[in-house]
């Protein structure tokens, strides 16, 4: 602890100090040279201090005429707490208004009656000092503020803008980096003067950071700094904005039930103090804001619409072996944060829990009986559901090879204990966004998927349509040169024969003139049909354009007698068909070119060429035949159709 000298501020009159009746009571009372008539002189001077002893008599003003006598106030209240009591009231009188233009004096002293009564009220859990002490230091546990915008005026103001621009920065760091001193240390030079005990003197002091008190937790120094320090907060809650409060409210819980109040007796509490407050403020005359019920409060947090967002969106599976702090973070994760959240005493029944909830995220404590955090979140890690769920683990180590140790086994935050609510809902926060990035990734994901899909069956019915003939519904030229190109080659790395075979309607301009291009549209597609259902296994046809078709014939193609045979089954096929066409039968016939793959081929085109030579015999030759082209020979393939059956 560094308490300030404030020799050189007390003579230079600077200092607040109270007036010199009420220090005129405390050298008196040091000296014990005060009789109870000193006592109930001095207080009856002072009204507002009589009316004071009256509240804190009786606790509510109505009441305060039940008072019966001065001497008994005096008694009842204790001689100590009176004294103490004289000299924060009258500071409270006479520092109501000041030069310090950022310093806004009524609510300096609104904070400080706020936290007087729940110091008091907290007080009834310790046995250390009476309530009475309590309230008075209560009063005066942030008079060091007060001595500052008094002692530096300008300054001060300048402190005060700089911190409500980044609360993020302590104020007693801005005091001292501009004035060498902070509100903490002048506090605590003020009271030793004013003859507080020590015990207080320095519980007040590490108020703000009670961690850093380095006292034994156990130690009834830390016990009463945990108070004051949780009456700051009360009084911080008090005066803060309505878009303050979810982070106040969250953090008074966790601070709550470090000293055994759950979120029920912690609202009694609040709202209890809250009531007195508003009388003691009309007592003193200060502005005192009317506050909803704690529970009015945490209720409107939790249909807030920031938080309603959050609160369907996070599934939180909470693993705590020890019941007050499993409890503690329940009561904030649901009350406070809206999340859902389901309970498990240690690792096993964490995990057969989650693997029934499927949770958003698993805050778990380390040490743990049965299954520990760390082999909890190697079981998640290891099943396939688990490998999303975010992880934080709770934890009192701090060591950096434990805490690189969660990491590998599959943590991806951690929270120290005792648990630090602003860290903690900042921790949630990024979980809640991880989970969003998830649900983002996993709708594009899915989205890709599909899209993919659809894709494929698009260019599936693309690459169709730009292979198909859209009229006869076969394959078209371009599919037929392609097929062509794969078996000549397929034909060639083999040494197999190939052979190919053009198909032409004979006189279809004809059929066209006659009975009309629908007609003619019809022939060409019972033509393809006949194709179609006459080709063998492995050979391929198309429609080249107009009345011709084209088919490639791998199998049976051993040598030109049964291509040529192949051909003729056709020709008779299509000739012996009757297609009838809006009752009208039509009978047509065909021609057919065939060319076998010679050993002076290089190419597929030349085996077309030949095919084209054979047909446009075939129909110098009368049409309704077939021709083969055979050693630079056009052949009629009529001798051989004596053998078909
Ligand atoms: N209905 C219809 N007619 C077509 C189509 N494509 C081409 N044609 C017609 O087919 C006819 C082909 O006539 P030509 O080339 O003179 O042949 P052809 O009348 O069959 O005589 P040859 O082949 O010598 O027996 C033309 O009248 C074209 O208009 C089609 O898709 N539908």
């Amino acid at each position: 602890m560094k308490i300030a000298d404030i020799t050189q501020l007390k003579t230079s009159g600077f200092l607040p100090q109270p007036p010199e009746v009420a220090l005129t009571l405390l050298a008196s009372s040091r000296e014990n040279e005060m009789t109870l008539s000193d006592i109930g002189r001095f207080i009856q001077a002072n009204p507002t201090l009589s009316r004071c002893l009256g509240q804190r008599m009786n606790k509510t003003p109505t009441h305060s005429h039940d008072i019966t006598s001065l001497s008994e106030a005096i008694f009842r209240v204790d001689l100590t707490a009176v004294k103490q009591l004289a000299i924060g009231i009258s500071l409270l009188e006479q520092y109501q208004h000041g030069s310090c233009k950022g310093f806004d004096y009524p609510s300096f002293w609104s904070h400080a009656l706020l936290m007087a009564l729940a110091m008091e009220a907290l007080g009834k859990t310790t046995r250390i000092c009476t309530p009475d002490e309590l309230f008075a230091c209560g009063l005066l546990a942030r008079i060091g503020c007060l001595a500052l915008a008094t002692i530096y005026p300008d300054a001060y103001t300048d402190i005060l803008a700089t911190h409500k621009q980044d609360p993020s920065i302590s104020l007693s760091l801005l005091e001292q980096q501009r004035l060498q001193i902070d509100h903490n240390q002048l506090t605590a030079a003020m009271l030793i003067d004013f003859d507080i005990p020590m015990i207080l003197v320095e519980s007040i002091y590490y108020h703000e950071a009670p961690m850093e008190s380095g006292f034994s937790e156990e130690s009834h120094p830390f016990q009463l700094v945990r108070l004051f320090h949780l009456a700051k907060q009360v009084a911080d809650l008090g005066l803060s904005s309505e878009s303050e409060r979810t982070e106040r409210i969250s953090e008074l819980l966790l601070l709550g039930g470090n000293i055994g109040l759950d979120s029920e007796s912690f609202g009694d509490f609040f709202d209890q103090v809250n009531v007195e407050w508003q009388s003691w403020g009309k007592i003193l005359n200060l502005p005192i804001p009317a506050l909803p019920s704690f529970h009015k409060m945490m209720g409107m947090l939790v249909t807030s619409p920031d938080n309603a967002a959050d609160a369907s969106a996070l599934r939180v599976l909470l693993v705590e072996d020890e019941p007050s702090s499993r409890m503690l973070a329940e009561s904030v994760l649901t009350k406070i944060l809206g999340h859902t959240v389901f309970s498990a005493n240690d690792g096993k029944q964490a995990f057969s829990l989650a693997m029934e909830i499927m949770p958003h995220i698993v805050i778990t404590d380390w040490l743990m009986p049965t299954m520990d955090g760390l082999e909890l979140t190697k079981a998640l890690r290891a099943a396939d559901w688990g490998k999303n769920v975010y992880i934080i683990m709770l934890t009192s180590f701090e060591d950096d090879e434990q805490i690189a140790e969660a990491f590998e086994a599959g943590v991806n935050d951690y929270v120290t204990k005792p648990i630090d609510i602003r860290a903690f809902r900042a921790r949630l926060r990024a979980a809640w966004h991880y989970r969003k990035l998830q649900e983002s990734w996993e709708r594009d994901r899915a989205h890709l998927k599909r899209f993919a899909a659809e894709l494929a069956v698009t260019n599936r019915k693309l690459r169709h349509a730009a292979l198909t003939d859209t009229l006869t519904e076969i394959p078209n030229r371009r599919a037929g040169m392609e097929a062509l190109a794969g078996a000549w080659n397929t034909a060639s790395r083999a040494g197999l024969p190939i052979a190919v075979m053009l198909v032409d309607i004979d006189f279809f301009k004809k059929i066209n003139d006659t009975y009309g291009h629908a007609v003619g549209d019809k022939i060409l597609k019972e033509v393809a049909i006949s194709i179609r259902d006459n080709t063998r296994k492995g050979d391929t046809f198309c429609r080249m354009g107009g009345e011709e078709f084209l088919m490639v014939c791998q199998n049976g193609s051993k040598d030109a007698q049964s291509v040529c045979l192949f051909a003729e089954r056709l020709r008779r096929h299509i000739k012996m068909k009757t297609i009838v066409v809006n009752e009208t039968p039509i009978r047509i016939t065909i021609s057919i070119g065939v060319a076998i793959k010679e050993a002076s081929m290089t190419s597929d085109d030349q085996l077309v060429n030949a095919a084209d030579k054979a047909l446009y015999a075939a129909k110098n030759g009368g049409r309704d035949r077939v021709c083969l082209f055979l050693d630079n020979q056009l052949v009629d393939c009529d001798k051989w159709s004596a053998t078909l059956s």
